[in-house]
């Protein structure tokens, strides 16, 4: 029989498309299948969505909310076995997933505050009548995650949208479609009316029916920049229907001056390799002076990291990196690798794909100081971060700023004039001072500029993007004006 896996209309309907399955990346096992959703199911998923929207929009925030606020309580008491479904399915080690529903569960109230402070109601006294700041959802909106926090990333522009009234389409990264699954299963159990959330699952055919679309009032996205840019060019043309990009990053992490080197060691470690290098916001480029205290640092990075265990989501005692998504991003980061070598760069730690037929690969640290004029300007989504050796402050900031992207950035030093110089002159959306580049909070905006985004941040600026404003001018009765505009007789 096959299985049921997409959700339209509060019914699990077996897929009418290609069959897709979904891999353990650490132990190589496929424990999922099914069959992706056609177009025709797509079409169904968007137009139980329009039929919902009426009701679920008419209802108050309150109401909403305590569905939405069940989904949360859902979660907590999930947490155990969503975590190891999350970890299964993403190589991700089980102390990470943990987490990344932790993650999901406080969403919730952020983006209750978000919605309230962001998208409320303001009234303004007039001469005449009142004024109101009101906000409106767009109506039906698409939502595409990525794999690298199948919870979490989704979740970040569902509950908002959820919350200001929209009704969704959800596309999952169809590397992750079991935590997809069991999410909207916990949402079912909350309650969550006939068409509001629908699920399809499937591949780019999948989702390029999704945002094709002519009846879906906006996409929020999150995922690569090569994707991102499609659906950009996709939606030109479109001025009505609002569109938010989450991507990819190249981001620079600049070290000066650090009494500390064991701190500085953790904190670049943490920036380029938590996730297993696969966070939109970890450390690809790390810069440090050519000096004898920056040799020293990089000789202590190179031990430190040459030590990070690497292993099974659910080893004990647990891995500081587990596995990557796949063997094909594995072999992606192997291969990224030997063509910065064949450009001239110096592996100081190569990073090895540990075992063929999984997901699990080591740390790597290159050195590409001699080869910036060569070097592309791409996201390697992976353990790999390069080091780039600088004599001054200021060429090392006109380097870090020398990308495409413009999502995270940061600054290890013990100088806080060296900061606000870095501030004042690094362009990116998320900047950061002696502290990691990852692990971002949700009570902040989230986005990036250049080709990390489209000014539409997420995290607690969701909301904005998930309402329209109304202004309005109010008086309860047709009321004459006291003074007539000039040459006007009644
Ligand atoms: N800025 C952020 O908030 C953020 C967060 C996490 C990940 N990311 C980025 O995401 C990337 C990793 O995620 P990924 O590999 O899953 O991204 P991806 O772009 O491959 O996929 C994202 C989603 O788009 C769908 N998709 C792919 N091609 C499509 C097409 N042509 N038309 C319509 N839909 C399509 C996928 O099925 C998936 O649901 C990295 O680049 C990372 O930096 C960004
Ligand atoms: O991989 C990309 C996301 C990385 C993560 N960012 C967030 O969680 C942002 C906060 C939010 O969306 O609520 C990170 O910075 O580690």
């Amino acid at each position: 029989m096959q299985q049921t896996i997409h959700f339209i209309n509060g019914q699990w309907l077996a897929g009418e498309g290609a069959a897709i399955a979904s891999v353990d990346p650490t132990k190589n096992d496929t424990f999922w299948q099914g069959n992706a959703a056609s177009a025709a199911q797509v079409e169904k998923a968007i137009s139980a969505a329009r039929t919902a929207l009426p009701a679920w929009s008419a209802m108050s925030v309150e109401a909403r909310l305590t569905i939405i606020k069940k989904f949360a309580e859902l979660l907590g008491e999930h947490k155990t076995e969503f975590a190891a479904l999350i970890a299964q399915e993403t190589g991700k080690p089980l102390w990470e997933t943990a987490t990344e529903v932790g993650a999901m569960i406080g969403k919730i109230g952020i983006s209750e505050k978000a919605y309230y402070e962001r998208t409320g109601t303001v009234e303004n006294p007039m001469p005449v009548g009142k004024a109101f700041i009101r906000h409106k959802p767009h109506g039906v909106v698409a939502v595409f995650g990525p794999y690298n926090f199948p919870g979490h990333l989704p979740n970040g522009h569902i509950v908002p949208a959820l919350i200001a009234g929209n009704t969704v389409v959800f596309k999952p990264s169809d590397l992750t479609p079991a935590v997809a699954q069991k999410t909207v299963e916990l949402w079912q159990q909350a309650g969550i009316p006939d068409g509001v959330l629908n699920l399809v699952q499937g591949e780019v055919d999948t989702g390029k029916a999704l945002a094709a679309h002519p009846h879906i009032d906006g996409l929020f996205f999150t995922g690569s920049s090569r994707t991102g840019k499609l659906l950009h060019e996709q939606f030109a043309g479109h001025p009505g229907k609002i569109l938010a990009l989450e991507m990819g990053g190249n981001n620079p992490l600049v070290v000066t001056d650090v009494a500390d080197t064991k701190a500085a060691v953790h904190d670049i470690i943490q920036s380029a390799f938590v996730t297993s290098g696969q966070r939109c916001t970890c450390a690809r480029r790390l810069f440090i002076p050519a000096t004898p205290a920056g040799d020293a640092l990089v000789d202590a990075l190179v031990a430190a990291t040459a030590n990070i265990s690497v292993g099974h989501y659910d080893a004990d005692p647990q891995p500081f990196m587990g596995a990557m998504i796949s063997v094909a991003a594995a072999k992606g980061m192997v291969a990224a690798q030997q063509s910065l070598q064949q450009l001239g760069a110096k592996s100081l730690l190569e990073l090895k794909h540990l075992d063929t037929n999984t997901g699990l690969v080591s740390p790597g640290i290159i050195d590409v100081t001699d080869i910036l004029d060569s070097m592309p300007d791409e996201e390697h989504f992976g353990p790999l971060v390069k080091v780039i050796r600088y004599t001054s402050f200021d060429e090392a900031i006109a380097e870090a700023n020398n990308t495409r992207f413009g999502l995270s950035a940061g600054l290890l030093s013990d100088s806080e004039a060296d900061y606000q110089h870095f501030f004042s002159h690094i362009r990116a959306g998320i900047v950061n001072w002696n502290r990691p580049i990852t692990g971002a909070s949700s009570a902040a905006p989230f986005g990036g500029i250049g080709e990390s985004g489209n000014h539409r941040a997420s995290a607690y600026y969701a909301a904005d993007y998930c309402a329209y404003p109304v202004a309005s001018v109010e008086l309860e009765q047709v009321t004459l004006p006291g003074t007539l505009s000039p040459g006007l007789k009644l």
